[in-house]
């Protein structure tokens, strides 16, 4: 029986995953009662995943305790509220598998190290990749990285979600896969103010690149693999999330680069989008540890209000010209 915490859209995709087309007992928590009744009695997410019929194997409840007898756990609960949900475990081992993609505003901590803190006696391994959730729960064809410490570990719990159509890579830098799925969402916002501000398409591969550069930056500095910033979790998901407006980021950041402000794009907003938490705590550890992040300062000066558009493609292109590498 697989437990999964949180019923947003990613959630519900992954509890379908778990499902194993209904073969398998799923159980599901989610905060909102409207979720719970809908999946028990529709077998649909009306809120968050519309339109996706779910297997009947997968049942709700808003009964975390209920859903924790589960082993493992996915962990799906946006990255500001992992450590919240967390807390609310009993302290028994078990193995959670996080899938949040932020930092940890305040404490600038990693989603495994909440977990850490949160659920001391949890093993742990984070799932992360090129993954819209609508995709996956339709059954289209997905690879995403299955980071976990110890490497057997991490190769039974990939092989227990494999399914045909989804294709989980073993990997072992838990670190790099976390780095490349917070910082890929801030560099989405990015893409998307460059898409509205119809800047164009060399301007958009221009920041995929140089956000990428920062992406490596960032994570080498934090102890990531440039191997698995070049992965699944990270080159990988930052191309699928710089490219689509399927993506909450990317939409946000278009809405910025049409002029609109931040705070009307982001009141209430039913569904997340992690970049525009994760930016301002980026810049923080960014700052921290002496690593130049030109894109994610541009975006946090735009969430913040305090540049027009304009002016921030002006000092980006502004900056004194460099080598490459
Ligand atoms: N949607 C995707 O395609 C996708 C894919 C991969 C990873 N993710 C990641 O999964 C995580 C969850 O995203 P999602 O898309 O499932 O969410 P969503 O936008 O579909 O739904 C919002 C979720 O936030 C929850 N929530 C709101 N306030 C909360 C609180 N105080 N405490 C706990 N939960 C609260 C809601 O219950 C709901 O489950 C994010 O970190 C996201 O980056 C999403
Ligand atoms: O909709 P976004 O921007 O949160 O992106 C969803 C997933 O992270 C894509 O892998």
């Amino acid at each position: 029986m697989i437990g999964i915490i949180g019923g947003g859209a990613w959630g519900t995709a992954l509890a379908q995953v778990a499902s194993a087309e209904g073969t398998r007992e799923v159980r599901l928590w989610a905060r909102e009662e409207e979720v719970v009744a809908s999946i028990n009695d529709a077998h649909e997410n009306t809120l968050f995943l519309p339109g996706v019929p779910l297997a009947p194997s997968i049942r709700a409840s808003g009964d975390l305790g209920w859903v924790a007898e589960a082993d493992p756990l996915l962990v799906v609960t946006p990255s500001q509220h992992m450590r919240a949900v967390l807390a609310q475990l009993d302290a028994r081992p078990r193995h959670l598998i996080l899938c949040a993609k932020g930092i940890e505003a305040g404490t600038m901590r990693l989603m495994h190290e909440v977990a850490h803190e949160a659920c001391p006696t949890a093993a742990l391994s984070v799932l992360s990749g090129p993954t819209f959730a609508h995709e996956v729960a339709k059954g289209l064809p997905t690879a995403i990285t299955l980071a976990c410490e110890d490497a057997d570990t991490g190769a039974r719990i990939a092989a227990l979600i494999a399914r045909p159509a989804f294709r989980p890579y073993a990997a072992t830098d838990v670190v790099g896969a976390e780095i490349g799925g917070a910082v890929k969402n801030v560099l989405a916002i990015a893409c998307g103010v460059v898409e509205g501000r119809a800047l164009g398409q060399n301007a958009r591969a221009a920041l995929i690149s140089r956000g990428f550069a920062e992406m490596t930056r960032f994570g080498l500095a934090r102890g990531a693999r440039a191997e698995t910033l070049a992965g699944l979790s990270g080159l990988g998901d930052l191309v699928l999330t710089c490219s689509s407006t399927s993506s909450r980021n990317f939409s946000l950041g278009l809405g910025l680069g049409q002029g609109k402000a931040a705070a009307d794009l982001l009141a209430d907003r039913r569904t997340v989008a992690e970049g525009a938490f994760t930016a301002p705590v980026l810049r923080a550890a960014a700052r921290e540890a002496g690593v130049d992040m030109p894109i994610t300062e541009a975006v946090c000066a735009l969430l913040e209000g305090r540049m027009a558009v304009d002016e921030v493609v002006d000092a980006l292109l502004a900056r004194p010209l460099r080598a490459e590498h």
